[in-house]
């Protein structure tokens, strides 16, 4: 009995013992789990944040260093508060990410930058744009908006946002933006080369080479094609004109001041109109709606503007009306072309970005081309330019590459038929530059 008594007794204690092991075990095994689960969680979101919160360094895609600390002007409180900024760090960078992604700069860092704004670049109808060189060896364009606009502090932050979300290589992209003391500061990628209308019309600049002109009018429609058909939701530009046009250190055109709300200007019959005289479409002017073809009618102007090299504010539609009575809108146009080029153009290629001119210039929207077709066009005209270049490159040894355009000019004019029509040029372009001479 006794013997029984503790063989039971012995059991007991092993049962207990083993049970309080496995529940031991189990709350292990859990804790364990519920660990693993909780740090899967904090990965995925980080990396989550990772990709929304588009991380870049003044318009580069860069390799951020992120931390807590403070090196601007704003204190880690108030970015906390926010809950939304990131300090953005890096040897000589001081800028915050903001919620939107795009990153905000100190005052006092663009105040240093632009010796204190002096590095004027020119007055915009949104006021001065200066020259900015950061301590990080980046130079940027800062455009300090009036202070005599109407937008409150809540139009600006819309704006930024919807303009940070805006990249494309032939746009002058949002860099990062400044809201402090009462100003607003928008920040773009510095364009050395600056825009298409000083190398169209400035004095002491080399004329604009043919083939950049084609380059350029294709840049344009890419940009625009991105703005049109890209961009969710899509922007209408509403001011596309060469001093718009400005161009980066290879000569690339970018498409700049788009998505900005602007002022109306009242015209001289009192109506209230948005854009730039000579570049407006009449069918905007007279039915006061703004589309995505009354851009088209801008660039058509703008294609016109290179090929003649005049301002559409001083009669380039008017000349371009008297040409097309001897073209039939698809030839016949090396008449206008800018005197300046001195001849050095391919007649066919002319005749084709002039013919895509025309068809954007249609009085009647509904006839212009979609910005998408007019970037075909541009396309092929750009493709049988660099062919002709191609072929010409294969030059007697010792020749520099001037010579090389003059020669390239000289010898696709005269050996292809089509180019033949670069006589008729010649005798019936002092015609009308006589009755349209250039102011
Ligand atoms: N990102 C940039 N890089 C270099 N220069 C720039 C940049 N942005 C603007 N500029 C220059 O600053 C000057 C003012 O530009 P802004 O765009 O404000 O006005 P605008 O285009 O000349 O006229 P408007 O405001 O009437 O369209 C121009 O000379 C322009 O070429």
């Amino acid at each position: 009995m006794g013997r029984m008594k503790g063989v039971s007794e012995g059991l007991i204690i092993g049962i207990t013992v083993g049970v309080v092991i496995g529940v031991l075990l189990a709350v292990g095994i859990l804790l364990c789990l519920r660990y693993r689960r909780s740090q899967a969680q904090i990965r995925s979101s980080s990396s989550r944040r990772a990709s929304t919160i588009p991380i870049r360094a003044n318009g580069v895609n860069a390799c951020a260093i992120l931390s807590n600390s403070t090196t601007g002007q704003e204190s880690p409180r108030e970015v906390e508060d926010r809950g939304a900024s990131l300090w953005l760090e890096g040897p000589g960078r001081k800028s915050v990410i903001s919620a939107s992604g795009i990153p905000k700069y100190a005052y006092k860092e663009l105040q240093k930058a632009t010796s204190n704004f002096t590095t004027l670049l020119g007055q915009g109808a949104f006021g001065p744009v200066y020259k900015a060189d950061l301590s990080s060896g980046e130079t940027l364009a800062v455009k300090m908006l009036a202070n005599n606009s109407k937008q409150g502090e809540k139009e600006f932050q819309t704006e930024v946002l919807l303009l940070g979300r805006l990249h494309h290589r032939n746009l002058v992209n949002l860099v990062g933006y400044c809201a402090e003391k009462g100003q607003h500061m928008l920040l773009y990628a510095y364009m050395p080369n600056g825009s298409l209308a000083s190398h169209l019309y400035g004095e002491n600049i080399a004329p604009l080479r043919w083939d950049l002109r084609v380059n350029i009018a294709l840049d344009v429609a890419k940009g625009l094609e991105y703005l049109h058909d890209g961009a969710v939701p899509p922007v209408v530009h509403r001011d596309i004109k060469s001093p718009n046009i400005l161009l980066d250190q290879s000569m690339h055109a970018r498409v700049a001041d788009f998505g900005l709300s602007r002022e109306e200007m009242v015209t001289r019959n009192g109506a209230n109109i948005r854009g730039t005289y000579g570049y407006l479409d009449p069918e905007y002017v007279s039915s006061r709606s703004f589309t995505k073809k009354s851009d088209v009618y801008s660039y058509g102007v703008l294609l016109f503007e290179m090929i003649a090299g005049r301002n559409p504010q001083q009669g380039l539609m008017e000349y371009v009306e008297l040409a097309a009575i001897n073209a039939d809108g698809k030839t016949g146009w090396e008449e206008i072309a800018d005197s300046r080029l001195e001849g050095a153009f391919d007649v066919e290629e002319l005749n084709d970005m002039a013919a895509v001119a025309y068809r954007c210039v249609s009085r009647v929207s509904r006839k212009r081309p979609a910005m998408r077709d007019a970037v075909q066009a541009l396309m092929r005209v750009v493709k049988h330019n660099q062919s002709r270049k191609h072929h010409n490159r294969r030059l007697p040894a010792g020749r520099t590459d001037d010579e090389s355009v003059d020669l390239e000019a000289s010898e696709v004019q005269s050996s292809l038929s089509g180019h033949q029509r670069q006589e008729s040029y010649n005798l019936l372009g002092p015609k009308l530059c006589n009755a349209y001479p250039v102011s």
